[in-house]
């Protein structure tokens, strides 16, 4: 019988430095160097990047879906704090199940590989875009105004229909995507994936009309009274501005004291 203890997770949480240090020590052997940094470094550095592996996709390198989980969080908080507007875009590669079955899946993986660099080719350093999970992707577009929605979203789709994948000198393959978004709804608190599942409505029917096409969806009517907007967020409202305090009333011109 082994003596093998049964394996347990590490809790990062959990994880003390000095008891880190000790295990890569013994790991190995003694003769770790720590690459010139002390013991705090070197862990710090260790822990750092295994956080930044724990949010990116090993495949594309893009920000992988537990990470857009956070964006969606704060970005929806700020839209219901600031009442800016951001859209949120799910895309999903159209018939790429005959992409794996006619070449392979390596070449399925090289097509994913370059939908997520002319993805991040062609946003602006605030969006964020993420493989949501197989062949579907997600981009949050932060302060992007409702009118420009839908040319941001063709843009994206263009983009792609227009970038051919070289797999190798003898095979190109041409793909496309549907991309189905929602605003996220302006003074009005709600969920991130009461958010998602309004994009992913969208998707179904981009993929319903066809495919190669993008579905937003309208905007709801969400339009709130500065009056309202001060009982949401607890601050006085006056029709002067935001944070003009009420005067207190003035004293009596002639008081009797
Ligand atoms: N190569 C590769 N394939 C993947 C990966 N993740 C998911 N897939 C494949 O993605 C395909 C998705 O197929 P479907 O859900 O039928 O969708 P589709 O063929 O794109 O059809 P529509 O979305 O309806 O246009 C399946 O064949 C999965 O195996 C991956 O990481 N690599």
């Amino acid at each position: 019988m082994s003596n093998t203890p049964p394996f347990s997770t590490v809790r990062l949480r959990d994880l003390q430095l000095t008891t880190a240090h000790a295990l890569v020590a013994q790991t190995s052997g003694g003769s770790h160097t720590l690459e010139g940094k002390t013991p705090t470094e070197y862990l710090q550095a260790l822990i750092d990047g295994l956080c930044e592996l724990s949010l990116r996709d090993a495949l594309t390198g893009l920000p992988n879906r537990r990470h857009m989980q956070a964006v969606l969080d704060s970005e929806i908080d700020r839209v219901a704090r600031s009442g800016e507007a951001a859209l949120l875009l799910l895309l999903d590669i159209d018939h790429f199940k005959k992409i794996n079955d006619s070449h392979g899946h390596g070449v399925g993986d090289q097509v994913l590989q370059s939908i997520a660099a002319t993805l991040h080719g062609c946003l602006r350093p605030m969006d964020t875009v993420a493989r949501w999970g197989g062949e579907e992707f997600a981009i949050v577009l932060p302060a992007c105004q409702v009118a420009f929605g839908r040319v941001v979203a063709e843009r994206v789709r263009r983009a792609i229909e227009a970038t051919p994948v070289h797999i190798s000198p003898g095979l190109t393959l041409r793909v496309t995507i549907s991309i189905g978004g929602a605003f996220a709804l302006q003074w009005i608190r709600s969920t991130a994936q009461l958010w998602v599942e309004r994009a992913d409505a969208e998707l179904y029917r981009a993929k319903a009309a066809g495919r190669n096409c993008v579905h937003i969806e309208e905007q709801p009517d969400s339009t709130v009274s500065a009056e309202e907007k001060s009982m949401l967020f607890g601050t006085p409202y006056t029709p002067s501005g935001w944070n003009d305090l009420p005067l207190p009333p003035p004293p009596p011109a002639h008081s009797a004291y």
